[in-house]
């Protein structure tokens, strides 16, 4: 008598999981061999990669880095101090394509100052210095009667000095952002036009002919604008949404009615955008590298970056030399400044700052130079990868590839760094493996611009700057992902945090637990780099060297040495990891 052998159990857990449903049809089995066989198909094909990926690694040197920090925290220019150090050529025929950049932060500039004079103010002490008949007498802004219709200005990325109070080392961490104080919206206008009350029409006064003379500036913002944010990328222009224009009305365009004021144009990391303005670029056979680009043949001046189409050659530099008096004045008139300065808009600070550079940036034969370059603004959303090679010329590293990955830091691009160190989702996996484990990051530069402490993000008004950095900073050192990653922290713009520190901001009313330290920046950096390096030993979770810089990543010749030592760690590393592979 043979008795029915049970039925054991698969010892496997996931034949439970894989095994077809009993009441399969013919076509729901087919489909689901399709399935299985494209899936099948996929995990080869990475397999492959991640063995060739390997191969390389193994053959020559693949040196791996990830920029981190918030938005406007120096990762994209960071990612150019390395191309003008170790890919120098490229990098200075490239200069050529970031004019068209600079022509629209210029146009930025100038709109922030115009829409800043339009708009209502804070009532000034009755000894204010704004208001001396001196100054009045020598300005070009003198009677602007100011519409008192025109909308407050969107609040500046300054917090207001206020004592928060909230229990939090933060002052500002949930900072009103608006100036405080009583709204007087009459203040300006009673600075800018006393000394001609007759003064009714617009077009009267001085400004408001200069605000008419400068109308142009922005339909070349909306050529820029065309020029460099790809047809499918057209958010791009409705980022804050469309708020009231400071242009005199009436002028019609395809911006016409709309303020760029609060929206930053943007692109995705990678040589699209360079890509769009270097097909449509003229050739310049003799170029050799100098400051000025050569003349043009026909026209015995130079071309420009590129053209769309929409534009006659150069038009924006045209157009930007034609203005330049102009803009020259409006920024270097004095009661301007002062009500720059009253409403706390510190252009100085603000990125893309290139209004005391006017007269060369608008020459009709600019080339950008490395530093401005370097200074140029372009937000950028998105995760990119960049392969470079060092060219002989970077010195004994040539022949290794670096690979950087720039990432997009306002709050909205962060859920794309989760590919790096999310251990959320079951689908990030498959990529969290290929980025940290197999493809291997060697290090994370981390930028923190400690000079935002009286700062709020752009995207987030709520939030200190400096406090979001601390917040990201323990997120990134807490991550068990990235246990074994080393971190490099740059204490980015030193250079904006002394002369801030030098016009008598005090860190300490924004950082209680500054107190009564020295306000300077050797004393306020190595505080910060304190409290960064204590976070860094509690959060991360196994021990690990920490490497922290000053820096001002604009700076070229600071910047250079900073790299070296960047690079040596991250390569002596790398070679410590490729024994391991
Ligand atoms: N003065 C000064 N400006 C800096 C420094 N670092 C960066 N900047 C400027 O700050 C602006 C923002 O820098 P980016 O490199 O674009 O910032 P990012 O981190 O890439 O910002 P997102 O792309 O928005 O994430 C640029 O105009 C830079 O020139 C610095 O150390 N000092
Ligand atoms: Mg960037």
């Amino acid at each position: 008598m043979t008795m029915p052998v049970p039925q054991r159990p698969s010892d496997d857990p996931l034949d439970e999981v894989l095994r077809p449903p009993p009441d399969e049809t013919p076509e729901q089995r087919e489909l689901r061999l399709a399935r299985e066989e494209e899936a099948q198909r996929i995990s080869l094909a990475i397999d492959a990669s991640i063995k060739a990926e390997k191969q390389a690694r193994k053959k020559r040197r693949i040196v791996r880095l990830l920029l981190l920090g918030q938005s406007e925290s120096g990762k994209s220019t960071t990612l150019r101090q390395f191309q003008r150090l170790y890919t120098p050529t490229a990098f200075r025929e490239e200069r050529i394509l970031w004019r068209a950049v600079i022509q629209l932060n210029i146009v930025r500039s100038i709109r922030i100052i115009l829409e800043t004079l339009s708009s209502p103010t804070q009532k000034s002490p009755k000894t204010s210095p704004y208001s001396s008949p001196r100054s009045r007498a020598r300005s070009i802004s003198r009677p602007p009667p100011i519409p008192a219709h025109i909308p407050p200005l969107p609040s500046s990325d300054y917090t207001n000095d206020a004592d928060f109070g909230n229990g939090d080392d933060f002052h500002s961490s949930r900072a009103r952002v608006d100036s405080g104080g009583e709204s007087d919206p009459e203040s300006d206008s009673d600075m800018l036009s006393r000394s001609n009350p007759s003064s009714t029409t617009l077009i009267s006064s001085p400004l408001e002919a200069l605000k008419t003379r400068l109308l142009p500036l922005r339909h070349i913002e909306a050529l820029l604008i065309a020029k460099l944010v790809p047809p499918n990328e057209d958010e791009a222009t409705h980022l804050a949404g469309p708020s009231h224009s400071t242009y005199p009305p009436g002028h019609q365009n395809g911006t016409a009615g709309v303020s760029f004021r609060n929206q930053e144009i943007f692109v995705r990391p990678g040589a699209g955008w360079k890509g769009a303005l270097s097909k449509a670029r003229v050739n310049y056979p003799s170029y050799s590298g100098s400051n000025e680009s050569p003349p043009s043949p026909e026209t015995g001046r130079p071309t420009s970056a590129g053209n769309t189409g929409l534009e006659t050659p150069d038009e924006p530099q045209e157009v930007l030399h034609s203005c330049r008096k102009d803009m020259i004045m409006l920024w270097n008139d004095e009661v301007v400044r002062e009500i720059l300065n009253r409403k706390k808009v510190r252009l100085e600070e603000l990125p893309g700052f290139f209004l005391n550079d006017l007269e060369r940036v608008t020459s009709l034969k600019y080339m950008p130079t490395d530093d401005d370059v370097l200074k140029a603004r372009l937000k950028t959303v998105g995760v990119s990868e960049y392969k470079f090679e060092m060219e002989v010329s970077a010195g004994r590293d040539s022949g290794t590839e670096w690979r950087i990955v720039d990432v997009g830091g306002s709050r909205s691009q962060r859920p794309t760094w989760a590919p790096f160190f999310d251990d959320g989702e079951e689908h990030t996996l498959r990529i969290r493996f290929l980025c940290l484990i197999d493809l291997q990051v060697d290090a994370i530069i981390f930028l923190a611009p400690i000079s935002g402490f009286d700062q709020v993000l752009a995207e987030d008004r709520t939030v200190n700057r400096l406090e979001d950095s601390v917040l990201l900073w323990k997120s990134v050192c807490s991550n068990k992902l990235l246990a074994n990653v080393d971190l490099v922290l740059f204490l980015n713009k030193c250079d904006i945090l002394e002369a801030k520190l030098k016009s008598g901001i005090k860190l300490s009313r924004y950082v209680k637990s500054y107190s009564d330290r020295d306000n300077d920046l050797d004393s306020v950096s190595k505080y910060l780099r304190g409290k960064f390096s204590a976070i860094h030993r509690e959060y991360s979770p196994n021990p690990r060297k920490f490497y922290a810089f000053c820096t001002s990543v604009t700076d070229t010749a600071t910047t250079a040495g900073i790299i070296a030592s960047v690079r040596d760690m991250v390569i002596r590393q790398h070679l410590k990891q490729s024994k391991l592979l």
